[in-house]
């Protein structure tokens, strides 16, 4: 199948039935060489990321609705236009053109066409509007995230972080020392180089780790940079009972048990079975040997284990996902207002558990990779409300733009006795 088909299949797949894109893309590029790969993996990535820029430069051409499929394979196609200077017009049009034959009407083709010529002829329309609508159709963010971070976080940051979400997001790793140490590795592995932020964090500029022998045995773990600040945030130590409460896929889980030597406990809760089963692969492929998985819904946790009996908590809770919208466009294409509706009330949930989990003078971390005071400091704000026993020690955010990583949030508050 030609790369241009096999890229409008796979926007098909993400943006009409809500596949995820790196899943659509693993599984749909077998049988496609390296320069193919690359290709349509930045025709998906790039319309995904652009795709309210890539639709203002042709709606207004059109008066009437479109069909979702035919506006994927215009936006597709205006994102080759505009993007990839290499690539001849006449080719991008010409593979429209194709693709829409073999599956639409000849009304549909002739339209997908004319639109296309039109923004050959015109090029690039310039954005119109006041600054946060301008803002919302540069970055292709919906006009009521900008104004949500703009209340949130001042013009200034709001503009870094939706500039910012257009970039190449940059691949990091963590050294997993139960296997070896940085130096260990780095004097066997080509190819990395020293993170910025944490100090087990090694970054890589080409292609995927997955498949090779130092992530098969186990000497890394894929993990973002400021995911890798969480754990030692919470600091466990060895002879500690520590309850990782949202642990799957568990990237903190395999961190907190390598700053833990081993030793001590970890028992990792998620609610989902499939994600538990995952997270005992990696422990097994990391040689973490200091946890216990389980399945369990941690909303209710303390209905299986005994009150104040954990030093430490950890929730890594679910979230609308806003801080790694870098790597995950596809949760910025289908972002809604109501996202965190119901995500802000399992948080809050979580809290009012894990604070009966934990011991008179414990420390529990709630963390998000989400960019919303409203699960964040706001939700810590009405659980110290809620809770007189508990005190915020520190609370940070680190913001996507700062070392070109996802953004996460973490609080580390204090049982008091
Ligand atoms: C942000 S992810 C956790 C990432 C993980 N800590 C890591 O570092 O790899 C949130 C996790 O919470 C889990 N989850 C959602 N609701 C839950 C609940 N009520 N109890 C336990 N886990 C839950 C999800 O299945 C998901 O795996």
């Amino acid at each position: 199948m030609d790369a241009r088909k096999k890229a409008y299949l796979m926007l098909i797949d993400i943006c009409i039935h809500k596949k995820y894109s790196h899943l659509v893309l693993k599984d749909g590029m077998r049988d496609f060489d390296t320069k193919d790969k690359a290709f349509i993996s930045n025709i998906v990535y790039g319309t995904l990321q652009n795709y309210r820029y890539l639709d203002y430069q042709w709606k207004v051409y059109c008066e009437k609705i479109v069909k979702k499929e035919i506006e994927i394979l215009i936006n597709m196609s205006v994102y080759q236009l505009l993007y990839l200077e290499r690539v001849p017009a006449f080719a991008i049009t010409n593979e429209a053109v194709e693709i829409a034959k073999g599956k639409y009407d000849g009304r549909f083709v002739s339209f997908v066409n004319a639109i296309l010529r039109k923004v050959i002829k015109n090029g690039k329309r310039e954005v119109t509007g006041d600054a946060d609508e301008k803002l919302a159709i540069e970055t292709s963010f919906p006009l009521w995230i900008v104004k949500m971070w703009n209340k949130q976080y001042g013009t200034e940051v709001c503009e870094k972080i939706c500039r910012d979400a257009l970039n190449v997001p940059k691949q990091s790793v963590r050294v997993n020392t139960i296997k070896n140490s940085k130096e260990e590795f780095l004097s066997k592995y080509e190819g990395y180089h020293n993170g910025e932020l944490s100090d087990v964090a090694l970054t890589f500029d080409k292609g995927s780790v997955a498949s090779r022998e130092e992530f098969k045995f186990g000497y890394i773990s894929v993990q973002d940079e400021a995911s890798q600040m969480i754990a030692p945030f919470l600091n466990p130590s060895e002879d500690d009972l520590v309850l990782d409460m949202c642990a799957a896929p568990g990237s903190k889980t395999g961190h907190m048990a390598a700053l833990m030597n081993n030793r001590g406990k970890i028992i990792a809760l998620d609610v989902h079975e499939h994600r538990v089963e995952l997270l005992k692969a990696t422990m097994r492929r990391l040689g973490c040997i200091n946890v216990d998985a389980q399945t369990c819904d941690a909303t209710k946790a303390s209905e299986q284990f005994e009150n104040e009996s954990f030093d430490k908590v950890l929730i890594d809770a679910p979230c609308s996902g806003y801080g790694v919208l870098k790597g995950k466009s596809d949760i910025k294409y289908h972002m809604q207002s109501d996202d965190m509706d119901g995500i802000i009330a399992i948080q809050k949930e979580l809290l009012d558990e894990g604070i009966k989990l934990l011991k008179a003078d414990g420390i529990m971390v709630y963390s998000t990779c989400t960019l919303n005071k409203k699960e964040n400091e706001l939700q810590i704000k009405q659980f110290l409300e809620r809770q007189e026993n508990m005190e915020l020690i520190e609370e940070k955010t680190i913001f996507p733009y700062e070392y070109n990583c996802d953004g996460f949030y973490m609080a580390k508050l204090k049982k008091v006795s």
